[in-house]
């Protein structure tokens, strides 16, 4: 379900999330907060520039280090212990060792023993956090019902990335401002020592707030005894999981896929950005294009794809991510830059809101820290891995002049690789989709399309046959009925289970509906007790859900041969058009009643309106539909010929003006040639089930009337 700011607002009503919730964006500004504010201090720790810039990198190269060594262990702590004091004593640490470092500083006054302490802090810090965060990840869905994941999610990201790092820039912007003031109170109160105790001032608040004040984070360790398994038994355990849950190993090479895709985007980033001739402010504005792209796809990409898959969602926003990469190698011009840019951000940033939703709902709590945990190391690693890598292959090699006639393009190390990479992320993103995808069958632009309007397309209802369904579609007068009455008759002699059925008024709910709608007087004798158009469209619905239940799926599940006069086209033919009520409205409909049942052939007998109809009213008045007007079939024999233009392969149109045995004849050449007849013996040579063996074909007609005909499908 798309999320709507009411959705956002019913999430924060819920009080253990409201509260977990403030608690994670206190922690995410604290983190950003002790990371620069840490490196910050190392720097202010050196007088020479190169040894300050070297100590600001190396304090962030030490915060990623320990994920490499404790990351898949920490998944298994937040599995296996209470996830509340998991993470109170992670914050009770993070707490004493952020204040430990400008504390041994003031203590010893010594830049070596200061420097060799940071290093321990920032490596430790580091693992409390790798503890904390599938902990917390872990605990959300305790906390909330299933279809909020997703808005808790982008109020957790939008939190995490788009308010706390500029909150905590800024905090640090007004202490290094005001520094003048505050600095004359002594080393203690200089910008970076005092971030330094503020934070560890509010990683103490959160340790309290977490261990009294959301008991629910405790989830079924407020219940259970603890596990009496060892930990590498854990740790096997998730690594297996990761092995048999096909969903979750699509989710895992999907994200992996985003993040290499990002770590090369990166690494060859400033090398690219030259290419574009658009001067050194270049890969700036990219990467700021690319960050409003991620907040974009999280912020609206739930709203935009409305009620698509969300395993779908997540293959096709990979995929879109890949596309924007590969927008970005061939850009000719910063312009085509930006736009992919955006693009990427777009589909990394619905990726990551989609991937971190599903993860959630499909792994069991007792495995989701570990799976949580997976992901975070695996990114960190395969980001530096890529960015290792590409940073230094993007400069080898001098860039060349391709002339492509209205523009030339620097063909340059760093395109390529970004190409490399956009097949890469491609064909990832269609991995991850082709392992989850949850609706096989269902065409992909198509349900797409549908979705962005507000009406995706289901996915079929499971149907194990080995039966064929044949429609006969026309308008009236066409010899629908005159035809499969023949063909079913046929079929009988030679052997197959035929069931010959229509719509309207196949069951008995049809036989009423079928008075209903085509009654030309109905009640009071009046137009005005006829139903609506959109009624109409619905009772022709009823009717073909209730005709597929009971007597078509039945039929195909027992191998049976299912001839049907009429289906779904009729109505997007006389609803549709006919009504003017829309085609895709109307075909929606049948789908989702039918539960997406298709023909496997559907015969189109065309016939000029004015003729069908002379031939129909055969001298009487004709039904309510058969009285409308010539415009009226005009269109509905349009619609018909478009359904069967665009779908050359099912469908089979044959002029209805031969003779009703020449038409026959070629029916039943289209149907051989798919059951394969020719080929075959009769199934059965004793008789056909539920016919008379003596009847003969070709008095089909007389003898096998919709009486027989519903009988034998067993009105419902
Ligand atoms: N090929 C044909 N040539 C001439 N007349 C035909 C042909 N096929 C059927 N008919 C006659 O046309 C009339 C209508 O035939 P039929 O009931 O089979 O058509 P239909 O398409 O099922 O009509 P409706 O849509 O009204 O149900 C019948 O009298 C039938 O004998
Ligand atoms: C299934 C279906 C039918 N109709 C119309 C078409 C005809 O006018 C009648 C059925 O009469 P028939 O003699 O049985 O062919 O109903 C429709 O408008 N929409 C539909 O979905």
């Amino acid at each position: 379900m798309a999320n709507t700011l009411a959705d956002i607002q019913t999430v924060l009503r819920i009080k253990p999330f409201r509260r977990l919730w403030t608690v994670l964006g206190l922690a995410s500004f604290g983190d950003w907060l002790a990371l620069f504010a840490t490196a910050g201090f190392a720097q202010s720790l050196f007088d020479d520039p190169a040894a300050k810039g070297a100590a600001f990198s190396a304090t962030i190269v030490l915060r990623l280090l320990p994920s490499l060594v404790l990351g898949p262990v920490a998944g298994v702590f937040a599995d296996r212990f209470d996830r509340r004091k998991t993470m109170a004593a992670c914050d009770i640490a993070r707490c004493l060792l952020i204040a430990s470092v400008p504390t041994v500083y003031l203590a010893t006054g010594s830049t070596a023993i200061t420097v060799t302490w940071l290093a321990v802090a920032q490596l430790c810090i580091e693992a409390a956090v790798l503890m904390w965060s599938p902990a917390k990840e872990a605990a959300v869905p305790n906390l909330l019902p299933r279809e909020k994941y997703e808005a808790a999610n982008q109020l957790s990201l939008a939190t995490t990335y788009g308010i706390a790092p500029p909150l905590a820039f800024a905090v640090l912007a007004i202490l290094e401002r005001g520094s003048a003031v505050w600095s004359n109170l002594g080393t203690w109160a200089e910008p970076m020592v005092l971030a330094l105790y503020i934070d560890a001032v509010m990683f103490a608040i959160l340790a309290v707030t977490v261990y009294f004040f959301i008991p629910q984070i405790s989830g079924r360790y407020g219940q259970t005894a603890a596990k009496a398994t060892s930990l590498w038994h854990d740790f096997v355990e998730g690594w297996s999981y990761l092995r048999t849950s096909e969903r979750v190993r699509g989710l895992i090479v999907g994200m992996l896929g985003a993040f290499s895709g990002a770590g090369i985007l990166i690494g060859v980033g400033t090398v690219y950005a030259g290419t574009l001739g658009a001067g050194d402010a270049a890969f700036y504005t990219l990467a700021v294009f690319l960050f409003l792209g991620l907040g974009a796809g999280i912020a609206l990409g739930p709203k935009l794809v409305g009620d698509l898959s969300r395993l779908r969602w997540f293959g096709m926003s990979i995929v879109l991510a890949g596309a924007g990469l590969a927008l970005d190698a061939l850009a000719p011009h910063m312009v085509f830059s930006i736009l992919g840019s955006v693009v990427i951000g777009l589909g990394a940033g619905m990726a990551f809101l989609a991937g971190i939703t599903l993860l959630q709902r499909e792994t069991e709590d007792e495995i989701r820290g570990r799976m949580f945990a997976f992901i975070a190391v695996s990114a960190r690693v395969i980001l530096m891995l890529a960015m290792t890598v590409s940073a230094p292959l993007a400069g080898w090699q001098a860039a060349r002049q391709l002339n492509l006639g209205i523009t030339r393009v620097e063909v340059s190390m760093s395109r390529i690789l970004l190409f490399a990479a956009a097949g890469l992320v491609i064909w990832l993103g269609i991995t991850a989709f082709r392992s989850m995808d949850d609706k096989p069958g269902v065409p992909v632009f198509a349900d797409l399309w549908s979705s962005l309007r507000g009406r995706p397309l289901s996915a079929p209802l499971p149907l194990q046959s080995d039966g064929f369904f044949i429609v006969f579609e026309g308008g009236e007068g066409a010899g629908k009925s005159t035809q499969s009455v023949k063909l079913a008759a046929w079929l009988k002699l030679r052997g197959y289970e035929a069931v010959l059925t229509r719509e309207p008024g196949a069951t008995d709910i049809g036989m009423r509906i079928r008075s209903l709608v085509l009654d030309a007087k109905n009640g009071d004798g009046t137009d005005a007790s006829a139903p609506v158009p959109r009624a109409e469209a619905l009772l022709f619905a009823a009717d073909r859900a209730q005709h597929v239940e009971r007597v078509v799926r039945p039929a195909l599940e027992r191998g049976a041969v299912v001839v049907s006069d009429r289906y779904i086209d009729s109505s997007i033919a006389y609803q549709g058009s006919g009504r003017e009520l829309g085609k895709d409205e109307v075909a929606w409909v049948s789908q989702w009643a039918t539960g997406g049942l298709k023909p496997d052939l559907t015969v189109l007998l065309d016939v000029d309106p004015a003729q069908g109809l002379h031939r129909a009213k055969a001298g009487g008045e004709g039904d309510r539909l058969e009285q409308e007007r010539l415009e009226y079939h005009e269109r509905v024999r349009e619609t018909f010929l478009g359904l069967a233009a665009a779908d050359p392969r099912r469908y089979l149109v044959i002029p209805a003006t031969g003779t009703p045995d020449d038409i026959a004849a070629q029916v039943r050449e289209a149907v051989a040639e798919r059951l394969d007849i020719r080929t075959q013996t009769a199934r059965t040579d004793a008789g056909w089930p539920g016919l008379d063996t003596d009847k003969d074909p070709d008095r089909a007609d007389s003898d096998y009337g919709w009486d027989t005909v519903a009988e034998e499908a067993g009105r419902a």
